[in-house]
């Protein structure tokens, strides 16, 4: 099987908490995969460690077979991101803030710029600074910025937060554009189940710093989910915590 990314084994302490336990997390090359988990489950933290931001306290990352240690730089450069909230020079106008970006990321294109600008519906607001921009613009802003260098995989964190249905509904049809024509692997994160079974191929649930389970989308649809709580040492259905996330999950499932 050919991963885009793959973390071993991969942990994360903070002052003696463990914020990620032995996470295994499979991404396949070309598909769009969603990282569902509630509040202080873990995503960003993840996100934090396969960019680079953080060093993980044990384990591994694998971009595209390639130890992420090995050549960080151009692992990076393979990929666009958003962690957390996209953060902006908020005086400076949208389309300067991409050339910025291209700047840091020594891609020189400006036809890139105006074609994410044109795609993410900015052209009109470019020249204007981020400061006056709206949540939504913001959001499909930083989309854009993390599209703009035409990584091989994109990840997402939380990317519909501040964006209506009519707004999520575009730029899934964008996301599935670019898995579709230009290969690209994408990886989402969600606190919730609803909103992205239109567009996962496969879907990791995390909880409390642990990949509970990966599952098909079509598997996720029909099949329940079951772990071992390990510091309970026995089988437990999805919390009640994850119930809203899990919302499509009527019985435990008895095998695994
Ligand atoms: N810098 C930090 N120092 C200590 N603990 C942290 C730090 N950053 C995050 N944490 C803790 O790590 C855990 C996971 O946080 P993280 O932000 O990764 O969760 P999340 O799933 O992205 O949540 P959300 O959906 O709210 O963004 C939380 O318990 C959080 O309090």
């Amino acid at each position: 099987m050919e991963y885009a990314l793959q973390t071993i084994n991969l942990c994360k302490t903070i002052k003696e908490e463990k914020i990620i336990i032995n996470c295994d997390m499979h991404i396949r090359k070309g598909e769009i995969y969603t990282l569902i988990g509630p509040n202080g489950a873990g995503k960003t933290t993840i996100i934090k460690l396969i960019t680079n931001l953080w060093k993980p306290t044990d384990g591994a990352i694998q971009i595209f077979k390639q130890p992420l240690s090995y050549n960080t730089q151009l692992a990076l450069q393979r990929m666009g991101v958003i962690v957390d909230k996209p953060i902006f020079y908020e005086e400076l106008s949208g389309e300067n803030n991409l050339k910025i970006h291209c700047e840091y990321m020594n891609y020189d294109n400006q036809r890139s710029i105006e074609n994410v600008l044109d795609l993410f519906q900015l052209s009109g607001v470019a020249q204007k600074p981020v400061k006056n921009y709206s949540l939504g613009m913001r959001q499909r802003l930083g989309v854009a910025r993390a599209v703009l260098t035409k990584p091989e995989l994109l990840i997402l964190d939380e990317p519909n937060s501040n964006l209506d249905s009519t707004e999520t509904k575009y730029l899934w049809d964008l996301l599935q554009m670019l898995r579709e024509e230009l290969g690209v692997t994408i990886m989402i994160t969600s606190r919730t189940a609803s909103g992205i079974e239109d567009i996962a191929d496969c879907v990791g649930i995390i909880n409390r710093g642990k990949v509970i389970t990966e599952v098909s989308m079509k598997e996720f649809r029909e099949k329940s989910v079951s772990y071992i709580d390990v510091k309970l040492g026995k089988r437990q259905c999805v919390e009640p915590l994850l119930k809203d996330v899990l919302n499509h999950i009527d019985h435990v499932n008895s095998g695994g």
